[in-house]
């Protein structure tokens, strides 16, 4: 399912893919990625969720769906193509270098002192050449499985990509998300936005004082603010009752803090579906900034490279309009050639180039353990993991 990259692409697709649902089987659903922005063309299809999964809203079903719809069923990795023949990994290079990555921030921080913007989200990428024998296919499923271990409660998901060139090998999407942008059950809309970020510490003491200091930080609130904001202007119009908690919450990965605010509507009728709402929300002041296109027009100036499906969205749709659809974050494209992992971080007035960039080497880190783990022989889940130690 497709349509014209350039504008007008996002809402083509939703009316797309629900004239697809209405000519389909009741069980039919539409799933896969939609990229940050729309030059970029974005990857749906139709697939039969209950042949893979019988609860197709609880989170392991959707995520086997992912993957059986997107990757092929691989056959089991012989032990010889698992051998760490790349260990240690090729060391990243980072795109663009971390200099001018600074760079960057003190341009959007200009930008936000001219009044022009309050908040860009400035992402930056590490390329890591093919690490070794594996084809890059039972790469992407090994990543996928570690994810699994490492980031218990992320939302995980694998998309085959278009081919960027009608040779090439289809690349494949693969992380491991904490945010939903939207989940959509009936009339009852779930949002959780996340802004403003710090790292956890190993130690239980310290860490649980980063998360308060996360929770005190003026900054970061504000930060945060912006993306709630923007979301209840977006919503208050198509929704008859709107539950938005004043005050953010911490959210935990195993490595990061968030600050998080869990948002509950009641949609007025008729409801838009799900992929229509993401359409409209996307891309919220969390991965692209405030007001949205002067922010987007930064992020395209002031970005070494296209995001691709970095920050863009994953996720599910049913014929009824139900759906849920997260942020592709802490994710990577996975091809032959190698991979491309990506972050980002949001800059306001009082953020620092420092600081921005150790928040993007920070969000790295998750995936950067994971490809690790992938590339070694130990088995990916050794002990619980979620919490550290
Ligand atoms: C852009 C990313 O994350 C977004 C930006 C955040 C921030 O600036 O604090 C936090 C969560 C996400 O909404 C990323 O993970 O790369």
């Amino acid at each position: 399912m497709s349509a014209p990259t350039g504008p007008g692409q996002f809402h083509a697709l939703a009316t797309a893919a629900e004239c697809a649902l209405r000519a389909s089987p009741p069980s039919t659903v539409v799933v896969g990625a939609i990229p940050f922005d729309e030059s970029t063309p974005a990857r749906l299809l139709l697939t039969g969720i209950e042949r893979h999964a019988h609860r197709p809203d609880s989170r392991p079903e959707v995520v086997r769906a992912f993957q059986e719809a997107f990757l092929p069923r691989l056959p089991p990795t012989p032990a010889a193509a698992v051998a760490p023949v790349a260990k240690p990994l090729p060391p990243p290079t980072p795109e663009p270098p971390p200099a001018a990555y600074r760079a960057a921030v003190r341009d959007a921080l200009a930008a936000i002192e001219t009044g022009i913007v309050t908040k860009v989200v400035l992402a930056r990428a590490l390329h890591v050449p093919f690490p070794g024998s594996r084809s890059y296919r039972h790469l992407a499923s090994a990543l996928l499985t570690v994810l699994s271990c490492q980031e218990p409660a992320a939302h995980l998901f694998s998309v085959t990509l278009p081919r960027l060139h009608r040779d090439d090998a289809a690349p494949i999407l693969v992380g491991a998300t904490p945010e939903t942008l939207l989940r959509r059950t009936g009339d009852l809309l779930t949002l959780t936005p996340l802004a403003g970020t710090t790292p956890r510490h190993p130690n239980p003491g310290r860490d649980r004082a980063q998360g308060a200091a996360l929770l005190r930080s003026a900054k970061d609130r504000a930060e945060h603010r912006h993306v709630v904001d923007a979301l209840r202007r977006l919503l208050h119009p198509v929704c008859q009752a709107l539950d938005i908690p004043a005050e953010p919450r911490l959210h935990a990965t195993s490595r990061l803090w968030h600050l998080a605010t869990p948002i509950r509507a009641r949609l007025r009728r008729p409801a838009s579906s799900s992929l229509a709402l993401a359409c409209a929300l996307h891309p919220t002041p969390a991965v692209c900034g405030t007001p949205t296109t002067c922010a987007a027009g930064l992020v395209r100036t002031l970005e070494s490279a296209p995001r691709r499906y970095f920050s863009g969205l994953v996720g599910w749709m049913n014929q009824a309009g139900d759906g849920h659809w997260v942020i592709a974050l802490r994710c990577g494209e996975v091809a032959p050639s190698g991979l491309r992992l990506y972050a980002g971080a949001g800059i306001v007035r009082g953020s620092t180039p420092e600081a921005e960039f150790a928040e993007t080497e920070a969000k790295l880190a998750t995936m950067l353990r994971a490809l690790d783990d992938a590339c070694s022989t130990t088995p990916p889940c050794p002990t619980p993991t979620g919490a550290p130690e």
